[in-house]
């Protein structure tokens, strides 16, 4: 039976990992898009025109990263930002930095989702607070509207990962890529629906300070 933790304890080994351990917060999120990565290009996923949709936190930063790994592989990626690019998480801006480096596409979110074949949804992790409502309700609304296959990154955006209820609006994926440990709500039948196929990447946070494979 997969381990599976709430949000607490995932944040708890994120912290651990990065103060005690000493793993920097940037190389846990470029871990974490590697296996996200790694998914994609090895799924049944159309990878001509992809869309990475992504908030300003550090879900949004890991999205950030795979678009950078898509992209050195020549594949057409294009990010749209759900708030103002100075608004972001530290490791987030430094993703942008590299973005803006390659000169990947940075657009402002819509809900213009024609032509896109493949929309990563880094919207929303463990971060959610409150209900999706208002415009990124709009947004996830339009992305489980569009023809193109969602892929989640760590968490269905809007998807309480503790319980498995829909928050407000929440992103209904083929597939999620979730970090260091399934979460309680993945395992619900309800969770499963939002969550699509799951998989749990290592990402060098270990709770128990060892691999459990
Ligand atoms: N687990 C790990 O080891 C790692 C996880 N990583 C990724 O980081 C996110 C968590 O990042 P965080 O910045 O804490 O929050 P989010 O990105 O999930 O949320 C961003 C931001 O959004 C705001 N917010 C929350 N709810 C709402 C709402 N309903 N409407 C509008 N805005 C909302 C809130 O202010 C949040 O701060 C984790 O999931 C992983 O993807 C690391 O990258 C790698 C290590
Ligand atoms: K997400």
């Amino acid at each position: 039976m997969t381990r599976t933790v709430s949000i607490a304890q995932a944040r708890q080994g994120d912290s651990h990992t990065i103060k005690e351990v000493g793993i920097p917060s940037l190389v846990l999120m470029e871990r974490a898009a590697l296996g996200a990565t790694g998914r994609l290009l090895n799924g049944d996923f159309d990878l001509t025109n992809v869309l990475v949709f992504a908030g300003t936190g550090n879900n949004g930063g890991d999205g950030l990263a795979i678009a950078r790994m898509l992209h050195v592989r020549d594949i057409k990626v294009t990010v749209m930002l759900t708030g103002s690019e100075d608004r972001t998480s530290t490791e987030t801006a430094q993703q942008l930095k590299s973005l803006h480096y390659y000169q990947i596409p940075v657009i402002p979110a819509s809900t213009n989702l024609a032509g896109y074949t493949t929309i990563v949804d880094a919207i929303f992790g463990v971060g959610l607070d409150r209900p999706v409502g208002g415009k990124f309700a709009d947004w996830v609304n339009a992305i489980n509207a569009s023809s193109a296959k969602v892929f989640s990154v760590d968490v269905p955006s809007g998807l309480n990962a503790d319980t498995g209820e829909p928050q407000g609006a929440t992103v209904k994926a083929t597939a999620t890529s979730t970090f260091a440990y399934a979460k309680n709500g993945f395992v619900t039948a309800q969770g499963k629906q939002y969550t699509g196929e799951l998989f749990v990447e290592d990402i060098g946070v270990y709770l128990d300070d060892h691999y459990e494979g």
